[in-house]
Parts: C-alpha cells; structure tokens; sequence
C-alpha cells in the first residue's frame, strides 16, 4: 500500500487525485492532506478517507476545520506544516497540486526527503527550476510530470536515449479565444476567459491557457524536466487536446502520446509509474467518432505571453521568477475584476523590462523578487 501525501487537495487536479485513490483503495492510502481554505470541499474528503495528517492555510481555517471534523486527525497550517507532511517517514508520495509559488518550499523538501513526487505544480519550476532540479539530482529523485503534455512527452521519451532527441513538439489547445483577433479581446470578460474548449480546470490556469501564458509556462517546464535547449521546444496549435504532445527524434521519426483530455489518466500513471492500472473512469478514445486532428501554426505577435515566456526562459537568472510572479498577480487582479483581460500581459510585459536580472538566485532572493513582483503589479494594476 502506497502512502500518499497530497497537497492542494481541494483544487481541480486534488479532488481528481481523490479520485484516482479511491478507485485502487488496496493500492493507495491517502495519510495526508493539505488544501488552502476551503473546509466545504475538503470535508466530506477529510470525513471518507480519514487521513491522519491535515495542513491548512491559516490558523482561522484550521480552527473552522477543527470544529466540523469528527475523528483525531492531526490539523496543523503553514508553509512549515506542509514542509512537515511531505517529509514524513511514511509517505511513499507527494502529489503537488497547488497553485502557484507556494509549491516551492514543500517541492524542495520532499526532495530533501527523497519522496516519489507526482508534479503538477508548474510554477514552481518556472520560479526556480535551477534550484529545484539541482536538488532533484543531488537526491536522485524524478519528478514525475502530471501536466499533460510533459506526462506525454514522459512517456515518449521513455527508454530512448536524450542524445537523440531533436526537438519536442507541445501541443496547445488555444484556449477559450483561439479563434479570436486581439482586436476582438478587448473588453472580454472573466465569464468568457473561463469557458476553456476541451479541459475542465481551475481558474488561474484557465486564463493562463486564453493568455497563452500556460504554453509559455509549459515551455519553461519542458525545458527543466527534460533538459531540451529552448529552440528545441515548438508550440502548434491542436485543437482537440488529443495528442498530449511529442517528440521527434534526429531520425524524423516522432512520437505522439494520445488520449482523450482528462487528467485522471496522467494523475493516474504518476502514482503508478513505473507501472500501468486499470483504468475505467472514463471512456476510451474513440479517434473514428472525432473524425479529424487539426493543427495551426503559434504565432507569438497574436499571444505575446508565449514570447515573453520564451525571453524570460532564455534569459533566465530571476526573470523566469518575475515573469511567473507578474502573471500570478495579474491574473488574480483579473479574476477580481480590477483589471482587464489585455492587461494582464501589459502589466508582465512592465516587470520584465523594469527588472536587473539576478544570475543563478538562491532560495531567498527568489522568495523576496516573488514578493517584490507580486506587490508592485498590485499596485500598477489597481491603479488602471
Ligand atoms: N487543473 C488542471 O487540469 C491542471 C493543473 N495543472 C497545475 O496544477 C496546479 C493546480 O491547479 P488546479 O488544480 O487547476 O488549481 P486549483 O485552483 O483548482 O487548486 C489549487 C489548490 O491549491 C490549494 N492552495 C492554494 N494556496 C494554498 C496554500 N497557501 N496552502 C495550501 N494549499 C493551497 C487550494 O486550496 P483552496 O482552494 O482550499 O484554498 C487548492 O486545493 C497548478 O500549478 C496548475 O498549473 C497542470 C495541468 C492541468
Ligand atoms: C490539462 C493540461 O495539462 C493543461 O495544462 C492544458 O494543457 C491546458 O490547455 P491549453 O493547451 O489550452 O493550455
Ligand atoms: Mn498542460
């Protein structure tokens, strides 16, 4: 029986990790789980699968939980508490799915600890990819990709030989305004931005797939977990989500992993790796019903977010970590309604060009720029 520690167990991809554990119970063992605030969705959870440790944003959730729970589970809250969890004896697995820049810290420890990590928590590598790879083969430990396409690009590389690869192709989905001009954009609501084509996910990365900020994401991602050079990393546009990504070899032959777009498979094979379950919690890929793939050319002047993605990875140093900071900000401003849609790339556009890149930053100059950036684009954007 698997030990798994989840964190961010409340969020799109944590109640789908749920999923996952309660359908293999003889496999897996849910021993601790951590989410930010909200006690409703994590109590019928928390009330099923018993598990022995929790960890909470603050001491206010932790007491509103403490009071509605009905058996002796641990409850603790904090940056700490979560750098406890993920480095118990215990735990076989640390499944990150938090969001954002807050998946750092535990990331770091649970590779200290030498845990089995599912990652889908990309921001943490855009904001200090160099720090976390660092540690990741200090300790020998793999990071087992669950975002889509690099759980794809995963298992296309897997017994090849790196050498021989040419370059990895990530697949975009285009996102809720694919079919839009950017002079269409303007005055687009949050309501739009959310109606993604083909995945049903959380909010933040919701946009970040309309801004193409995810892709760019993805880029930097791809470029930690695999170690391809930034020219070796093309984005197409795919319209069905149903090649996850690919890679082609120095022989031209290319490799694609398909599926139909729901996450419980890469989650799935994250906490089973190096072996394949059973799955049967959706139906299987039916390529005769979808009839046709289409695919389109990127094009960095209609989603500058990709650029800037691809600049601030080139140049790296601190401006992958402005650059992940200033989106997060921005697109939580744009969530709140303070700003417009076009200004979240304006106001991440205005951090890169204003910072002095810092070269190979350590732990805490990434936590101060992410904090620096965050407060500075609160600022310029509650002002628009
Ligand atoms: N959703 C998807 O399909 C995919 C997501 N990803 C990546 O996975 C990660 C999670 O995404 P998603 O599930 O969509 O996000 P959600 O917003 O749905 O969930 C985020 C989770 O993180 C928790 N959280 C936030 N802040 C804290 C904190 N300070 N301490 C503890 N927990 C915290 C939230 O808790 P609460 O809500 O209770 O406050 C929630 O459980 C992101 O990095 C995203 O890019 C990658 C590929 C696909
Ligand atoms: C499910 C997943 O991995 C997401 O990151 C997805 O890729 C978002 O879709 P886009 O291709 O629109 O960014
Ligand atoms: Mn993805």
């Amino acid at each position: 029986m698997k030990q798994i520690a989840l964190l961010g167990g409340t969020g799109s991809i944590g109640l789908q990790t749920v999923e996952v554990i309660k359908e293999h119970p003889e496999e897996f063992n849910l021993l601790a789980f951590a989410f930010g605030e909200n006690v409703d969705k994590a109590l019928p959870i928390i009330e099923q699968l018993k598990p022995s440790y929790i960890v909470v944003k603050n001491r206010a959730i932790k007491e509103k939980l403490g009071n509605r729970i009905s058996y002796n589970g641990k409850i603790n809250y904090g940056i700490e508490a979560l750098n406890e969890i993920v480095s118990l004896s215990k735990v076989d697995i640390v499944v990150n799915a938090v969001l954002g820049s807050v998946g750092l810290e535990p990331t770091l420890e649970a590779i200290r600890a030498n845990k089995q990590i599912a990652f889908a928590n990309k921001e943490t590598l855009v904001t200090a990819g160099h720090l976390v790879m660092k540690e990741a083969k200090a300790n020998q430990v793999n990071l087992l990709p669950v975002d889509s396409e690099h759980a794809a690009i995963h298992q296309c590389l897997k017994g090849e030989n790196l050498k021989e690869v040419n370059r990895i192709i990530l697949t975009a989905s285009g996102g809720s305004f694919r079919d839009r001009t950017r002079e269409e954009l303007v005055g687009v609501t949050k309501y739009d931005a959310l109606k993604h084509p083909n995945w049903s996910m959380g909010s933040k990365i919701t946009i970040d797939s309309a801004t193409m900020m995810n892709k760019g994401l993805e880029v930097i991602e791809a470029y930690w977990l695999f170690g391809v050079p930034y020219d070796g990393i093309q984005v197409i546009m795919h319209n069905e989500s149903v090649i996850h990504s690919m890679v082609e070899f120095v022989d031209r032959s290319v490799m694609a992993q398909l599926g139909t777009p729901d996450m419980r498979i890469p989650i799935q094979y994250a906490l089973t790796y190096p072996d394949r379950f059973n799955y049967h919690l959706s139906d299987a890929l039916d390529l005769v019903q979808i009839g046709q793939l289409n695919f389109r050319e990127m094009s960095f002047e209609r989603f500058p977010c990709l650029r800037m993605a691809y600049e601030a990875g080139k140049a790296g140093g601190s401006l992958p970590t402005v650059l992940n900071a200033a989106n997060e900000e921005a697109v939580s401003l744009f969530l709140q309604d303070h700003i417009k849609f076009l200004d979240i790339e304006k106001l991440i556009e205005n951090e890169l060009e204003k910072h002095s890149v810092i070269k190979n930053p350590d732990l805490e100059t990434i936590l101060s720029i992410d904090a620096e950036i965050r407060d500075s684009v609160k600022r310029t954007g509650l002002k628009r």
